[in-house]
């Protein structure tokens, strides 16, 4: 197999974006190749957005998402707006449709280095989120962590935006250790796939604060759709009208979640530079030589 492949690092307001375009090459990215990249000197990413060749007509490509411990995402907003600001710098084009393993995301492009993603449509049911048990309301599940009667966190609102998320609403995001209390409710028994667990302040009805510890890669500075899941969740519990610009550590995002009931997204993408994968990663973690490729 040829030689090194080509990366692109960007970030989505800090989120550490990696895309790897596969798109016309046999290589085949599994758990093991996304650490090791992950571990490459510049290769460091919270997520890794793998492109191949569309499967869906009318599709730039098919989209793999990949958080840095090496398990697969079906959502990444920060990253879908790194991936199409690429798309629109390379082509051209103002418009692109990508396939996720959520489904089809149109993409566009905003203006001044903005883009628009439209997320789908949010999914509210228990089993969809997944929980491991019925719960009717899931505005606000019984959950919470502390002691029984002085709970440090409770009554989370959780949501499904292609993947799994919860949200604590609070009155200071930054007065609880999220970096030791996320690992224990993202792997809580409760949530089979595990769970991105977002702290929210609502700070006016069209604006919240967002921190967020993500499955699979621990505090980021931002996640485009955990701030999605608090937006709809905001507004679901009336605390928001259906348009909120997010701000996360790395940044603010728009969104709006509309009366077709989809979530669109807005905010910028930067590039930062171009790195190298060996082919030695995929060779090792594919076994060289043998390639059914993995898809
Ligand atoms: N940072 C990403 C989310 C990655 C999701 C991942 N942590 C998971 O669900 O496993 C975003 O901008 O949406």
């Amino acid at each position: 197999m040829g030689g090194d492949l080509s990366f692109v690092k960007m970030n989505g307001i800090g989120n550490e974006i990696v895309v790897l375009d596969l798109r016309g090459r046999p290589e085949r990215v599994d758990a093991a190749a996304a650490r090791a990249i992950a571990a490459l000197p510049g290769g460091w990413f919270d997520q890794m957005m793998v492109l191949y060749d569309p499967v869906t007509p009318g599709t730039a490509a098919a989209m793999r998402i990949f958080n840095v411990d090496g398990s697969e995402s079906f959502a990444c907003g920060n990253g879908t707006r790194c991936v199409a600001a690429r798309e629109f710098a390379r082509t051209g084009a103002s418009r692109v449709l990508l396939q996720s393993r959520a489904g089809l995301l149109v993409c566009t492009d905003a203006g001044d280095g903005a883009v628009t993603v439209d997320m789908g449509t949010p999914k509210f049911g228990w089993a969809d989120i997944p929980l491991a048990e019925p719960f009717h309301d899931t505005r606000a599940i019984e959950l919470q962590i502390g002691p029984i009667d002085a709970p440090i966190l409770h009554s989370p609102s959780v949501v499904n935006v292609g993947n799994p998320h919860a949200i604590f609403w609070v009155d200071d995001v930054e007065a609880l250790d999220l970096g030791r209390i996320g690992p224990m409710l993202e792997n809580h028994p409760l949530f089979p796939e595990r769970a991105n667990i977002s702290l929210a302040h609502v700070t006016a009805p069209d604006a919240l604060t967002l921190k967020v510890w993500e499955r699979g890669a621990g505090l980021t500075r931002a996640c485009g759709s955990a701030a999605c899941a608090a937006a709809v969740s905001a507004a679901r519990t009336r605390r928001t009208g259906r348009t909120v610009t997010v701000s996360l550590p790395g940044g603010d995002l728009v969104i709006t979640w509309t009366d077709a009931d989809r979530i669109l997204m807005t905010g910028p993408a930067e590039h930062e530079y171009d790195g190298a994968v060996p082919a030695a990663v995929f060779a090792v973690s594919t076994g060289a030589g043998l390639s059914a490729p993995m898809r």
